[in-house]
């Protein structure tokens, strides 16, 4: 008998992003003028300006105004400097990499907090790790999470890998999750959030292993790290039922012979790090997810000015 094709399903970024823009379109309705997201482009990286130009297409096709101010990475700071003080800006997105060493670091924290929707700013990266979820003692004002962590946890909501029986906060308490990156804008920030959300979460850059728990019974009120000295992804991968992966460049590939059998598998890298095989093995593979984590930023935006 013929084999049958595999039983996987391909997740797209876009059915993802249309269920948050509904939301997003509510939040608009409830703010009286059009709000102004302003975007600096001082990178030479093709990336930064594709993502720049599809954050603003969005922008436009969803009732926000969107600035892209080029200016030269010399001049960047005060350009900033401008746009925090500058009351008809809501929202500044800054592209990196830009001097691509700790200037960057630097650059990113001359944004305003109320005007970063990136969720980058010094204030929510620690509330973030420290789980604190909001800015004020009466949680009515919500700290601000990273976009594209943020993006990931909203794609795994919605393919109910967040278990909803579970309370809030919970989510993932029983779940494996490798995350393939340990950059300090996505990969760090994603193992913390999901590990606070009650998962086990191995965190795997060039280096080594790491992983990110609340301990059994998740008795810990936000997650702990440990080393796993010798570990490689041959002792994440067979435990893991999600894989997330953001490796840059396009020579990396995911070894799918040490994928578990009906593995989820998310890919956040510009360049592919699952080979098409993936669909072999996987239960669910979305394959990109720019369009959610720009989706995401425009409804941070929304979430600062409440
Ligand atoms: N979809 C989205 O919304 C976003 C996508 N990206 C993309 O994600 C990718 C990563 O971006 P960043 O985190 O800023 O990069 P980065 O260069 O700062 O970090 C790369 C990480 O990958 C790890 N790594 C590199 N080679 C590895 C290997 N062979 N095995 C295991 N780990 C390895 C590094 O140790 C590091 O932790 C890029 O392709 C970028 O364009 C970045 C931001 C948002
Ligand atoms: N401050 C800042 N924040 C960023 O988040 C940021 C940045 N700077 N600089 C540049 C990188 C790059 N980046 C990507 C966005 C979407 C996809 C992506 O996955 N896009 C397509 C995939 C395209 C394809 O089909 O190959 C999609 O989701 O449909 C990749 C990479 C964000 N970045």
């Amino acid at each position: 008998m013929a084999e049958e094709k595999p039983h996987c399903k391909v997740v797209l970024a876009n059915s993802i992003a249309k269920s948050l823009l509904e939301e997003v379109h509510d939040g608009l309705k409830k703010i009286d003028r059009k709000p102004l997201l302003v975007g600096f482009l001082s990178s030479a990286d093709p990336a930064a300006r594709v993502y720049a130009e599809w954050t603003g297409k969005t922008c436009n096709e969803n009732g926000f105004a969107f600035e892209l101010r080029e200016v030269d990475r010399e001049l960047l700071e005060d350009a900033i400097i401008d746009a925090n003080n500058d009351a008809k800006v809501d929202g500044i997105i800054v592209y990196y990499p830009i001097f691509g060493n700790r200037q960057d670091q630097y650059l990113q924290q001359i944004v305003d907090v109320s005007k970063d929707v990136e969720g980058l700013s010094h204030r929510y990266i620690f509330n973030m790790y420290q789980n604190i979820r909001f800015l004020d003692e009466h949680n009515q004002k919500k700290s601000l999470l990273p976009c594209t962590p943020l993006a990931v946890i909203k794609i795994l909501e919605y393919l109910r890998i967040y278990n909803t029986i579970l309370p809030y906060g919970n989510r993932l308490h029983g779940r494996t999750v490798t995350v393939i990156n340990r950059s300090e804008v996505v990969g760090r920030p994603l193992a913390a959030l999901l590990a606070n959300d009650g998962a086990c979460v191995y965190s795997v850059d060039i280096e080594d292993v790491q992983q990110f728990h609340r301990g059994e019974g998740l008795r810990k009120r936000r997650h702990e790290v440990v080393e796993k000295p010798g570990w490689t992804l041959e002792n994440c991968l067979p435990l893991s039922d999600v894989v997330i992966s953001g490796v840059p460049g396009d020579k990396y590939k995911v070894p799918l012979n040490l994928l578990r059998e009906g593995a989820v598998c998310i890919n956040f890298s510009s360049e592919r790090n699952f080979s098409p095989e993936v669909k072999e093995k996987a239960s669910i593979y979305v394959p990109a997810i720019g369009k959610v984590t720009i989706v995401v930023l425009l409804r941070n935006l929304l979430v600062s000015k409440r």
